[in-house]
């Protein structure tokens, strides 16, 4: 099966049209004002109408309120909202109530036993995220480039098509889809030039990495 491919944090025209050129079929805007990649809801709006229809729009946020997710739906009207915070699953049904939009969970990992949260959200999330834990002291949740140990995933599985995230990059990616199987890559400070600045040449090439594996 080919691959799924989510290039997140986009925030300019020229690459978010490289990520839907190349065939992304999830593209992600970040709705978090503390990350270099943060978009207004109505920012957002404007710039990932370019996308609908050509591939999932996913509005990615940490512990959203009903407020933000109420302007994100009337704005964005995303097909996802990624929930990268400390949600628990009984929100994912609120989140759809107020959105219409499916649900992504992230869950932070860095050992076998960060897996034990999976088990709650399996009919509750559409998709889960298995991302990095960042580093202590981390003013981001995610998109901070780190990778967890993907022999992890060894022997596991899940009820629904998962993402694997963290640390990947068009160098690395193909050693990830090879170890983890993951039916699902997301990737953002790997195609990047600085924290922020996406590289249209890297979000081709991860692309181009990715669905060759
Ligand atoms: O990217 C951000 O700035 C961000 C901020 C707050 C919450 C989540 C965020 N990103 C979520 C993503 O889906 C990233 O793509 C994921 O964490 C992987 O990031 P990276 O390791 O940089 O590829």
């Amino acid at each position: 099966m080919t691959t799924k491919i989510k290039i997140c944090g986009l925030t300019t025209p020229d690459t978010l049209d490289v990520a839907l050129e190349g065939g992304a079929d999830f593209v992600g805007a970040v709705v978090f004002p503390k990350s270099p990649r943060h978009l207004e809801p109505e920012a957002a709006a404007a710039l990932f109408e370019r996308a609908r229809g050509r591939a999932k729009i996913v509005a990615v946020t940490v512990d959203p309120d009903d407020a933000l997710l109420q302007q994100i739906a009337r704005t964005l009207r995303p097909d996802f909202i990624q929930l990268h915070g400390s949600e628990t699953p009984g929100r994912a049904e609120r989140v759809r109530a107020l959105t219409g939009a499916g649900v992504i969970k992230a869950l932070p990992i860095r050992q076998a036993d960060d897996f034990a949260a999976a088990d709650a959200w399996s009919d509750e999330a559409d998709h889960l995220m298995f991302d990095a834990k960042p580093p202590e002291g981390s003013a981001l949740p995610g998109g901070v480039g780190h990778s967890f140990d993907w022999t992890l995933l060894a022997g596991r599985a899940f009820r629904h098509p998962w993402f694997l995230a963290g640390g990947l990059n068009p160098d690395n990616v193909a050693e990830a889809l090879r170890i983890t199987g993951t039916p699902m890559v997301d990737v953002s400070s790997g195609v990047e030039s600085t924290p922020g600045v996406k590289d249209a040449g890297r979000i081709a090439a991860f692309i181009q990495n990715a669905r060759r594996s």
